[in-house]
């Protein structure tokens, strides 16, 4: 479902990351563990489609992510991958409703289950409510439920549990351990928060610099 093979990156030529391979079969899930500066980000912008490596191959589903560029690049992205990320991108002036609807429009795919998810993440009462006005931790939540809203194959958060306390933060992992589940999706976090270890067994070590 997900393969990464020989991956290499640097920014600058004195400072390459040492990069894991990594093959996970559909609802396979999988920790990305590492201090600050390791390159966590790197790999995850990587996998998600927003950073070409220099060497090396991203298969999903056997497709060569970057066998693709531009429009088709985006759109494969839009349809396949979700990304959770550390700042949550959603549009603060939108409502809730119209974030996950603009995650549909961009890539194609009909949003029949935006209820739903906002029903299960407990937003569904703040459906109505512009984003700027919500807590972090709902934001939070909408930015998950706009990275699920087209049920991609892969789901992909960098640090999603940075900003939360104990029982946010082991709430948001259980609900995308059970929404990738639900949909057989793959789910990578990357973090350096300890308290997200305990929650999924299959873990890397990223070790910065080579
Ligand atoms: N666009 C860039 N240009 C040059 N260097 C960069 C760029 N982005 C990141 N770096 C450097 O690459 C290293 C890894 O960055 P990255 O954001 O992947 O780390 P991280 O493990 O996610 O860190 P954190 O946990 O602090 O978010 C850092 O030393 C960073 O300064």
């Amino acid at each position: 479902m997900l393969k990464a093979e020989n991956l290499e990156f640097y920014y600058n030529p004195n400072q390459r990351f040492n990069i894991p391979d990594i093959n996970l079969s559909p609802g396979g899930q999988l920790l990305i563990l590492g201090k600050s500066g390791s390159g966590k980000t790197t790999i995850l912008n990587m996998l998600g489609g927003l950073l070409k490596p220099i060497k090396g191959e991203i298969l999903i589903d056997g497709t060569s992510l970057y066998s693709q560029s531009g429009a088709a690049l985006d759109k494969f992205r839009g349809r396949n991958i979700g990304i959770i990320f550390q700042k949550p991108h959603i549009l603060a002036p939108l409502t809730v409703e119209e974030n996950l609807s603009l995650a549909n429009f961009f890539s194609g795919k009909r949003g029949d289950k935006n209820e739903t998810l906002l029903k299960e993440l407990g937003i569904f009462d703040k459906r109505k409510a512009k984003v700027n006005t919500l807590s972090e931790g709902e934001a939070q939540r909408v930015s998950i439920a706009r990275a699920l809203a087209n049920s991609p194959k892969v789901i992909l958060a960098d640090e999603p549990t940075a900003s939360l306390d104990d029982e946010n933060a082991s709430n948001v992992v259980k609900l995308l351990k059970e929404q990738a589940e639900k949909f057989k999706a793959v789910l990578i976090i990357v973090t350096h928060d300890q308290r997200v270890k305990d929650h999924i067994s299959n873990q890397i070590i990223m070790g910065g610099e080579l």
